[in-house]
């Protein structure tokens, strides 16, 4: 593996806020992302994992400079050690940082396949290579959007996203609609990428997958981390790992009991002060009612004043 040491990405401090209008006139922010870091390392694969609204896609979005027009973004987000501008992420995106999007309605509608495909750098040949892989006839190249299935359409996002030369590869929940043996080919083809030296954030509801994959595995709550892990302690068991809401996701396995975690992720504008999961934990003490900064522990890190 190369280049194994060399940061492509770091995200510190990130945080996305929402200009919204309350009733009337009245002008608010609604902050969906807080306090977020992440890196990911060349030859590395980071999982995000964590429950639906925690500010996983958002964070794809801030990287890659898609957020809607109202998000107003503070912190840093450095790639290959500089600092991504607008004019940077719209260089980029589609080159050298590639992206599998959450949902197919991000491909143009108007657009053939093939054309779209092919994005600005590819071969035909090495077009066609790629859809073959991912079952993707010649005929498909002269379709539209409209005239692919849901699985089609997943897997024209995927082969579109793997055909360049990507030094940073963003897959958001890429498997669903994929059949088992596709969705395979897919994982292997983000190991076969990484092993290239390129950074792969693969964000997924799949903890199984990400066991599978993953080097890192970085926990979502809330709009924040609440634990980034080497994948092993996760694979140790809910003991190994540091956050109580990363132990909760684990017992929550079909293979660890199935134990579901009772209560809600707290909505944004409505967040506590302290630690985000406190109401949920069985360990919450007065002290989780101060701000909960990330602390190094053990090889990886947390979010929380109890763990150990
Ligand atoms: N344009 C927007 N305006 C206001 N709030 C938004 C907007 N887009 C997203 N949000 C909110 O931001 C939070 C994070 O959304 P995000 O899509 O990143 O979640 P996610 O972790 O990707 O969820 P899922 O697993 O369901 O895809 C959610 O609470 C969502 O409602
Ligand atoms: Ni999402």
């Amino acid at each position: 593996m190369k280049n194994k040491n060399i940061q492509i990405l770091e995200v510190k401090d990130l945080s996305v806020r929402f200009r919204q209008y309350d009733k009337g006139l009245k002008q608010r922010e609604l902050e969906v992302i807080s306090k977020l870091s992440v890196t990911v390392n060349a030859g590395e694969i980071l999982a995000v994992v964590g429950s639906s609204g925690s500010g996983k896609s958002l964070l794809a979005h801030a990287i890659l400079g898609i957020l809607p027009q109202n998000a107003i973004t503070d912190g840093s987000i450095k790639y290959r050690g500089q600092e991504l501008t607008k004019e940077r992420q719209e260089e980029l995106r589609g080159k050298e940082i590639a992206f599998i999007p959450q949902s197919v309605t991000y491909l143009d509608p108007l657009m053939k396949i093939g054309k779209q495909a092919m994005g600005i750098y590819g071969s035909k040949e090495a077009q066609r290579i790629i859809f073959e892989k991912y079952g993707l006839n010649s005929e498909t190249e002269e379709m539209y959007s409209f005239q692919l299935s849901g699985g089609m359409a997943r897997r024209v996002l995927v082969s579109t996203a793997v055909i360049g030369d990507g030094k940073l590869l963003i897959a958001d929940e890429p498997t669903p609609g994929l059949h088992p043996e596709m969705a395979e080919e897919t994982i292997r083809h983000f190991r076969e990428l990484s092993d290239e030296g390129c950074a792969v954030i693969l964000i997924t509801h799949d903890i199984d997958l990400a066991f599978k994959i993953a080097d890192k595995i970085a926990v979502f709550y809330g709009g924040t981390t609440v634990e980034i892990t080497p994948v092993e302690d996760f694979k140790k068991g809910g003991s190994a790992v540091r956050h109580p809401y990363s132990r909760a996701l684990w017992e929550a396995l079909p293979q660890n009991g199935f134990k579901p975690i009772p209560g809600f992720q707290p909505y944004a504008g409505n967040l506590p002060k302290g630690c985000l999961f406190a109401s949920r934990c069985q360990h919450e003490t007065e002290e989780c009612a101060k701000p909960m900064e990330m602390r190094e522990l053990r090889g990886g890190m947390v979010r929380c004043c109890h763990a150990t």
